[in-house]
């Protein structure tokens, strides 16, 4: 047995692996540690396990559990596992009504019949969405404590974090409260508010896309589901349900929402660094204008263009100018999007060219900040793959006027940008009405 070899990533969540085949376990290992999110650590038999867990020196996001092995052929390790707090899938031949009850009694998160290939790929989207799941926020409402405290019970296996309110006037003020709430878990008979009208308010404010509100109620209630949905509701789970159903279709809901913020994600951002792409830069920047024209600030719009880039491609490659622009891409996320009480913009425009949206109190403030940045750049030393250092400078143009719109305004700032190469580079050069 060999624990030490492996080489664990910061980020990277560790898997428990129990399972006496080599063969399937190393099939597991890879599709398990292809996805980049995880590191597995396997052994073969109880007494392997025994050790492994009193070593305690590693914590666990999720076991995956043959439950027959040759020195614990009765599922022994279930409970073993379990009692280290260790989120577990089983492997099972076999599965009959009552071992499949006992699975869910226990707090298991799911079991997977070893049938093949197809299979492998079942738990390697089953880790990917429980690793999800820990990033994800559920509300659960529900005027009955047994019965919150029961699906707050089965969320937590699935690694959700949840939090908890009485009726819908408590819900609505934990929603407010906490902004990153994206699954709303909700009866429909309570005091104060019920389902559909928490349904109802939840919906002013936050669309489908958003947040999924999924309602519970007494089987054979239709007209209420079909009223639910009607109100914008995502799904329904008639109670008493079964487990695997209720997991089933959170899962699903939580798929939806994950596709759909992917895919803003991909239609509003730039694929290398991650900035805002050239389109959204308009979306947000006309808004942002509109808001704080009315507060009395002002607004600027600034160009920056990395100097000599094509150099950097031609004697390093064209990988080592990625390279740069992701890191300069981060640099500009951490100063201008993290935080950023103003609601600046940024964005990249294409090729080495970047984009500014600034709003300050007067042109000095903004001054300051693009003078603070280029000396940033300045010093930024950009790690290329084999470990050398490189240095760059940046030039940026800088045009302010109340006036103009933002279209306008990027062909002064342009000019601007354009008399900071001619000056020499390395320097931010200011136009103003
Ligand atoms: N690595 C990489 N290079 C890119 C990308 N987009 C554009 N470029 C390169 O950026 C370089 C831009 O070069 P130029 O427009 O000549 O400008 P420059 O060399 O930066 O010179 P000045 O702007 O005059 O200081 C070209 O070599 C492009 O091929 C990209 O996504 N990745």
């Amino acid at each position: 047995m060999d624990f030490g070899s492996v080489m664990y990533s910061k980020s990277s969540k560790q898997i428990l692996v129990v399972e006496d085949s080599v063969m399937f376990s190393r099939i597991l290992k890879r599709s398990i540690e292809s996805t980049g999110d995880f590191t597995v650590v396997a052994v073969e038999n109880f007494a392997d396990l025994k050790v492994l867990l009193a070593e305690k020196k590693q914590q666990f996001f999720a076991g995956l559990l043959d439950v027959n092995l040759p020195d614990a052929p009765n599922g022994e390790v279930i409970d073993f596992v379990l009692a280290h707090n260790i989120p577990s899938v089983i492997f099972t031949s076999k599965l009959d009504d009552s071992f499949r009850k006992k699975i869910y009694t226990k707090g298991l998160v799911d079991y997977v019949l070893k049938e093949g290939p197809a299979n492998v790929e079942y738990v390697v989207s089953l880790l990917s969405q429980l690793k999800r799941n820990s990033d994800i926020d559920v509300l659960v409402v529900d005027d009955s404590a047994s019965i919150r405290s029961y699906i707050k019970h089965l969320l937590v296996i699935y690694q959700f974090n949840v939090l908890e309110a009485v009726d819908g006037i408590d819900a609505l003020r934990m929603v407010k409260e906490n902004p990153s709430i994206s699954l709303v878990l909700t009866d429909f008979n309570m005091p104060n508010m019920d389902g559909l009208a928490l349904t109802k308010a939840l919906r002013r404010e936050h669309s489908s896309q958003q947040m999924a509100i999924i309602g519970m109620s007494a089987f054979g209630n239709n007209q209420l589901s079909a009223h639910f949905l009607k109100l914008g509701g995502s799904d329904f789970i008639n109670k008493p349900f079964l487990e695997e159903e209720f997991f089933c279709r959170i899962n699903q809901n939580m798929d939806l929402l994950e596709h759909i913020n992917k895919l803003k994600f991909l239609a509003t951002r730039d694929f290398l660094t991650g900035l805002f792409n050239r389109r959204h830069f308009f979306e947000v920047g006309n808004k942002v204008l509109t808001r704080y024209e009315k507060k009395g600030l002002q607004i600027g719009i600034a160009l920056l263009d990395i100097d000599h880039f094509k150099k950097v491609n031609d004697n390093y490659g064209h990988d080592a100018g990625d390279i740069v622009l992701r890191q300069l891409g981060a640099l500009l996320i951490e100063n201008f999007e993290a935080d950023n009480a103003n609601h600046d913009v940024v964005a990249r425009f294409g090729g080495e060219e970047f984009c500014f949206l600034l709003v300050a109190e007067n042109t000095e403030q903004m001054q300051q900040k693009l003078s603070t940045l280029r000396a940033h750049i300045e010093k930024e030393r950009f790690v290329l793959n084999d470990g050398f250092n490189l240095q760059v400078t940046a030039s940026i143009g800088l045009f302010t006027d109340p006036s103009l719109d933002i279209e306008s305004a990027i062909t002064m700032a342009d000019k601007a940008l354009y008399q900071a190469k001619e000056n020499g580079r390395n320097q931010l050069v200011l136009l103003d009405s």
